[in-house]
C-alpha cells in the first residue's frame, strides 16, 4: 500500500469511525431523556431518587453484554459508571426544579459574587428562588444585583452569609439588630469565627443556623457530599436548612456547632496543609517541573492531582481555614511530630520503625472505611 492509498483507507474508516461516534453521542442523549422519565415518574410517585440495585444490574448486563461482543468489561463498567453518574446529575436537577421549593420567593445571597457563593445562588435558582446577589465585586442594578447587601430588599424568605469569615461575622451581627422572618444562615469552612455572632443572631429572635457545605464550587452532583448543619439555638432554622437539601443526593448531618471546627482541624486544616508541604518541598526540590511532567508513577500523579486542586484554591480562604481555627495547633504539632519520627526512622536505618509507621497507619485507615 503506498502512502496515498494508505492516506485514503485511514480517512474512509475515520469517516465510518466518525458515524460510530455520532451513533454513540445520540443514543446516551437518548439514554438522558428516558432517565428524566424515569426521574419524573420516581418524583411523582414518592420514590428514592438513587437505586444501587438497579445501577448495579445495569453494570452487570453490561459488562455481560460486553464479553459477549470481545470487549473490556471493565471498559463497559467504567462508561457506564460516567453515564449513570450523569442520569443522577440530572434526575438531582431536575427534582429540585420540580419540587419548586422557592415558589419564586426571594432569596438573598450576600457575597454571591464569590465561589461558593455563586454556587450556592444557583443551587437556590434551581429549586425556584429568585435570588439577589449582594457582593462589592457586583454593580448595583437595583433590582438582583447589589455592590451593598444594606441596599438589598429585605423582604426575602432566605439570607444567605457567604463572604469571607471575619466579614460573615459582621454582617451576621448586623443582622441580629434587624428584624427579618428569613432563614438566615452562614457557609463558613469555621465557625468559632462566628459562634458569638450566630448565638447572639438566635438569642434576638433570628430564625438562625449554621451550614458547612463539605464540598467545593465546582460540585453538580451532591451524591455522596456531606452537608453539616449546626443548630445556634433555633432548631426550627435547622430544619428549614435541612428541607432546602431534601430533594438531593446530599448527606446532611447535624453537628454541634462547638465540635465543628475540632473536626475540621484535621479533615481540612491538616489536609490542605500536607498538600502546601508537598508542592512547596517539590518546588524546593531543585528538579525543574518539565522532567517530573515527564515521569509517572499512580501515587505521584495521584498526589500532584490533589496539590494541583489546593494551589488552584483561594489563598485567602485557604488562610483563614488555617489561622483561625483555634484547634489548629494540636494538629500542626502532631503533623511536625509525624514528619520528625519518619526522617528520623530514614536516617537512623531503623526499618523496623519505618514498618511500625506503616502497620500503624494501615490499622487506622482501615478503620475509617
Ligand atoms: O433505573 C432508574 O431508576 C434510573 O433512574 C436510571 C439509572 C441509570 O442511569 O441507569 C440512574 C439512576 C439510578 O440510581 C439507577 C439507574
Amino acid at each position: 500500500m503506498d502512502e496515498r492509498e494508505l492516506q485514503a483507507r485511514l480517512a474512509a474508516l475515520r469517516k465510518e469511525l466518525d458515524g460510530v461516534d455520532a451513533d454513540l453521542i445520540e443514543l446516551a442523549g437518548r439514554r438522558q431523556e428516558l432517565v428524566s422519565d424515569i426521574g419524573r415518574l420516581k418524583k411523582c410517585h414518592g420514590r428514592q431518587l438513587r437505586d444501587f440495585k438497579r445501577e448495579r444490574e445495569v453494570l452487570d448486563g453490561v459488562r455481560r453484554a460486553a464479553e459477549s461482543r470481545g470487549l473490556d468489561p471493565a471498559l463497559a463498567e467504567d462508561l457506564f459508571q460516567r453515564l449513570i453518574e450523569a442520569s443522577l446529575t440530572r434526575q438531582e436537577r431536575e427534582r429540585l426544579q420540580l419540587a419548586r421549593h422557592g415558589h419564586g420567593k426571594r432569596a438573598l445571597v450576600i457575597g454571591g459574587a464569590g465561589r461558593m457563593g455563586r454556587w450556592l445562588a444557583a443551587f437556590l435558582d434551581g429549586q425556584g428562588f429568585d435570588v439577589i446577589v449582594a457582593d462589592p465585586a457586583v454593580e448595583t442594578d437595583g433590582a438582583s444585583r447589589f455592590a451593598d447587601w444594606r441596599e438589598a430588599p429585605a423582604d426575602v424568605a432566605i439570607i444567605a452569609v457567604t463572604a469571607p469569615l471575619r466579614v460573615s461575622a459582621a454582617i451576621l451581627g448586623e443582622l441580629a439588630q434587624r428584624t427579618s422572618n428569613a432563614l438566615v444562615f452562614d457557609i463558613g469552612s469555621l465557625k468559632s469565627p462566628l459562634a458569638p455572632a450566630l448565638r447572639s443572631a438566635a438569642e434576638a429572635g433570628l430564625r438562625v443556623c449554621s451550614v458547612h457545605p463539605m464540598f467545593g464550587p465546582d460540585t453538580q452532583l451532591l451524591s455522596e457530599k456531606h452537608v453539616l448543619l449546626m443548630d445556634v439555638g433555633n432548631a426550627e432554622a435547622v430544619e428549614a436548612a435541612r428541607s432546602l437539601f431534601a430533594d438531593t443526593l446530599a448527606e446532611v448531618v447535624v453537628i454541634d456547632l462547638d465540635e465543628h471546627d475540632q473536626l475540621m482541624a484535621p479533615v481540612l486544616g491538616l489536609s490542605h496543609a500536607l498538600s502546601i508541604v508537598f508542592f512547596t518541598a517539590l518546588a524546593d526540590s531543585g528538579v525543574p517541573a518539565e522532567r517530573l511532567a515527564r515521569l509517572s508513577s499512580t501515587t505521584f500523579d495521584r498526589q500532584l492531582a490533589i496539590a494541583r486542586g489546593v494551589a488552584g484554591e483561594s489563598p485567602d480562604l485557604y488562610f483563614e481555614i488555617q489561622s483561625l481555627n483555634r484547634h489548629g495547633d494540636g494538629v500542626r504539632e502532631v503533623l511536625l511530630q509525624a514528619v520528625q519520627t519518619l526522617i528520623h526512622a530514614i536516617e537512623s536505618d531503623d526499618a523496623d520503625a519505618f514498618r511500625h509507621l506503616m502497620a500503624r497507619g494501615k490499622t487506622y485507615l482501615s478503620e475509617l472505611e
